[in-house]
């Protein structure tokens, strides 16, 4: 986290002070470090490396979506790991080559799996019965082969939060791994199918080693099933999930990448394939902030409220999970200033619009800027325009500069897209 600083009690992201951003750009918007993505890029490829790993590191767009975020990552040679034909093409636009893009997802349809074909992406990761006959009627059509692999769901426990944990029995995704073998055969006799790979992911945010360590078990198992049946598999994808410090005190602390690097080795290092790796939050959660004013202070009946121009809809993890991210103004308090208790809202009409509950904060009033920390994963990929508010902007940061990646729409671009109904005049 230390390329967000404070310099002569301002935070800065890198060489720029937020206070500058907030005054050009206007609030809330989203702020990320090309010095922390880059880091925590080296700091993963380089534990995989050094655990003596042969793989393909494919960045979970879900993540982060913006082109320029990809396009720092593609030009450090990521792969992406996409999930609709949407973030294929933002992929692409971006600059990752298709011979690292891999396409998961329950849900592909025709076209989306169309598209992937004629991209000639590397990997389609399979994840049911259904999926597999309609990916292998479009390749026959198109006279080509599908490289896939087929998603098994381990069935182990991730020990996260329930709304993402993924790889239950219980859960929609993947193949329970009791019924892979058969699948697996299915497929290796399909005209359009080449089988390549065998791909899980079980969740995020996991922050414990031992869910890994069981479901790369199940990995190996099935491999091993495999190749006893003449059955080649030249892959193993194992998803992402790695954990991050959201810094709420008693959260468990996750587990660092070497760490991680040397439980993959110790399950799958020595089977002859390459690996794939799709991580997103790791790489980009605590490469950004969501930077926001307080546009209100009110002194309520039992507690006061901070109610800053930030809502649910450009950061909906806290009203979707009841994630904790820290809050800290951009501005510290004068030497001596003791913290309050206070809740920090957005503007928006509902009661889970809630960032924090009763957090120590120095006195705050408006006009005053603060920022939510680790918000450079599922933030802006999961906003939206609730309560007429337009998709919230984005700014990457590079030492001393910062550049505006994606700007906030205008109310007429906001409603661009609708129009009267034809009956309407
Ligand atoms: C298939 C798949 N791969 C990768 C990821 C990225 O996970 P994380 O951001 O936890 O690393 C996800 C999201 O959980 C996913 O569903
Ligand atoms: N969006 C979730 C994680 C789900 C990841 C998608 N498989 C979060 O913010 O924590």
């Amino acid at each position: 986290m230390h390329h967000f600083t404070s310099r002569d009690g301002v935070l800065h992201c890198e060489d720029v002070s937020l206070e500058t951003i907030a005054a050009e750009v206007g609030t809330p918007v989203y702020v990320y470090s090309t010095a922390t993505l880059t880091r925590h890029w080296g700091v993963f490829t380089g534990a995989l490396k050094d655990a003596g790993l042969d793989a393909t590191v494919c960045f979970a767009t879900k993540a982060n979506g913006n082109v320029a975020v990809l396009r720092t990552l593609a030009d450090l040679g990521a792969g992406a790991d996409v999930v609709s034909g949407g973030e294929l093409f933002v992929a692409r636009h971006a600059g990752v080559p298709a011979d690292r893009i891999v396409f998961s997802g329950v849900g592909k349809t025709r076209d989306e799996l169309a598209y992937a074909l004629d991209e000639g992406i590397f990997q389609i990761n399979v994840e049911s019965k259904s999926e597999l006959e309609m990916l292998d009627a479009v390749a026959r059509e198109k006279g080509v082969k599908a490289p896939i692999a087929i998603r098994i769901n381990p069935d182990v426990e991730a020990g996260t939060h329930e709304k993402i944990t993924t790889g239950k029995f219980d859960n929609k995704f993947g193949i329970a791994w009791t019924q892979a073998h058969a699948l697996y055969r299915k497929a290796a006799g399909m005209d359009g199918i080449a089988v390549k790979a065998i791909a899980m992911h079980i969740g995020s945010q996991i922050a414990d080693l031992s869910p890994f360590d069981a479901a790369f078990g199940r990995m190996r198992d099935l491999l091993a099933i495999l190749r006893r049946d003449g059955i080649e598999i030249e892959r193993l994808d194992i998803g992402g999930g790695l954990g991050v410090p959201y810094d709420r005190e008693g959260d468990p602390t996750p587990m660092p990448p070497a760490d991680y690097a040397r439980v993959i080795a110790r399950n799958l290092g020595d089977l002859g394939c390459r690996l794939v790796l799709e991580p997103g939050r790791l790489i980009t959660a605590n490469a950004g902030v969501l930077l926001s004013r307080v546009v209100h202070r009110k002194e309520g009946a039992t507690r006061s409220f901070l109610i800053c121009d930030a809502g649910m809809n450009d950061l909906a993890r806290p009203a979707m999970y009841d994630a904790f991210h820290a809050i800290e103004p951009v501005r510290a308090p004068a030497p001596g200033v003791e913290n309050e208790h206070v809740d920090v809202v957005g503007p928006i009409c509902e009661s889970s619009d809630v960032f924090g509950k009763q957090r120590a904060l120095p006195p705050m009033q408006a006009g005053d800027l603060l920022v939510f920390r680790t918000a450079g994963a599922y933030g802006a990929t999961m906003s939206n325009m609730y309560n007429g508010r337009p998709l919230v902007p984005e700014v990457l940061v590079k030492d001393g500069e910062y550049a505006v990646v994606r700007r906030r729409p205008t109310w007429q671009e906001m409603i661009a897209l609708e129009s009267p109904a034809p009956w309407q005049g």
